[in-house]
């Protein structure tokens, strides 16, 4: 949306964002001091936020060639976008739709990139690995210090490790669906409409499918896995449509820290925050020096 990285507009979306994200594992009681009551309370402050930042790009204030901007020009009135009037989004859906990139998009992104680094600080030998394949890239170039797209479709060990990040994160540790029929698995019943939650975590950790399930090592995905059985991006027609925009900036994102710096974690430790988005507890902090 364009907003500056650290002006004050920033630092108020910042804070509703956050207050909204830490609001989801919490029960919905809307009673003040409850952590959803809060996360409400911020998603109406965001809504105004955006009200005005829409208001001023209709009005012609400002222009900004970004997200925001395509979805006004495609869902405004009389805008040309696809079909009637009726496939236009109303402004609190497109509202709506900013909020879903941001908190789908954001601390999940965010989360899958701290894991990325505890793991490979505790396996020196896949790091040693995934920065051979990035160094070669790297040395094969000819000029400029921007990845191609060619170069980002050709890192097969990159896109292994990050499978097995995560698999072994499981940074959504659960998600939903409703049952559209009466159906049995295992010899138990599930009704039409009950909601069904996945325990993505033990999924992942099934000796059975993964051997050794709390060893981190990407080479399991050198032979396909058995279907269903990695769900890091969930499967089927809900699964995480930003899936290639997170694999392409955690590719991204490996390649400029692995080819420049090395690091040293300051605080080790292994327990795990308890909310929705799984993060490492203490966002495990880190000292980057040049290579
Ligand atoms: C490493 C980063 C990410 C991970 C691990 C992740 C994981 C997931 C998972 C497990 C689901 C549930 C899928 C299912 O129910 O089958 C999901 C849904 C979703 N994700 Fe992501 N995601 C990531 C990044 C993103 C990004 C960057 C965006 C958008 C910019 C995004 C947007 C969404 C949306 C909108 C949904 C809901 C889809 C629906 O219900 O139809 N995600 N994601």
């Amino acid at each position: 949306m364009s907003l500056e990285p650290t002006g004050e507009e920033q630092q108020k979306f910042r804070a509703n964002f956050k207050l909204i994200s830490s609001s989801f594992a919490s029960l919905p009681l809307k009673i003040p001091g409850t952590a959803f009551y809060r996360g409400i309370k911020a998603r109406d402050r965001m809504y105004a936020m955006l009200n005005s930042i829409i208001y001023n790009r209709r009005s012609g204030n400002s222009f900004q060639q970004d997200f925001l901007e395509s979805l006004i020009m495609k869902h405004g009135k009389g805008a040309d976008g696809e079909g009637s009037e009726d496939n236009k989004l109303t402004d609190t859906q497109l509202k709506d739709n900013i909020l879903t990139l941001l908190v789908a998009g954001h601390d999940t992104t965010t989360s899958a990139l701290t894991w990325l680094i505890k793991f490979l600080e505790e396996n020196p030998a896949v790091l040693d690995k995934l920065r051979e394949e990035h160094l070669e890239i790297q040395a094969n170039r000819k000029g400029g210090t921007n990845l191609t797209w060619s170069e980002v479709n050709n890192m097969p060990y990159t896109a292994k490790v990050i499978n097995e990040t995560l698999r072994r994160a499981t940074v959504l540790p659960w998600f939903s669906r409703k049952a559209s029929e009466d159906f049995k698995i295992d010899g138990y019943k599930i009704k039409k409409g009950w909601s069904i939650n996945l325990d993505v975590v033990s999924i992942h950790h099934d000796p059975q499918v993964f051997p050794n399930p709390y060893n981190f090592d990407p080479s399991r995905f050198d032979a396909p896995i058995k279907p269903f059985s990695f769900l890091g991006f969930g499967s089927g027609p809900r699964m995480c449509p930003g899936m290639n925009l997170a694999k392409l900036e955690i590719s991204i994102f490996i390649h400029h820290l692995l080819c420049r710096y090395k690091w040293t974690t300051l605080e080790k430790d292994d327990s795990v925050q308890p909310t929705l988005v799984r993060m490492p507890r203490n966002k495990y902090p880190i000292v980057a020096e040049p290579l």
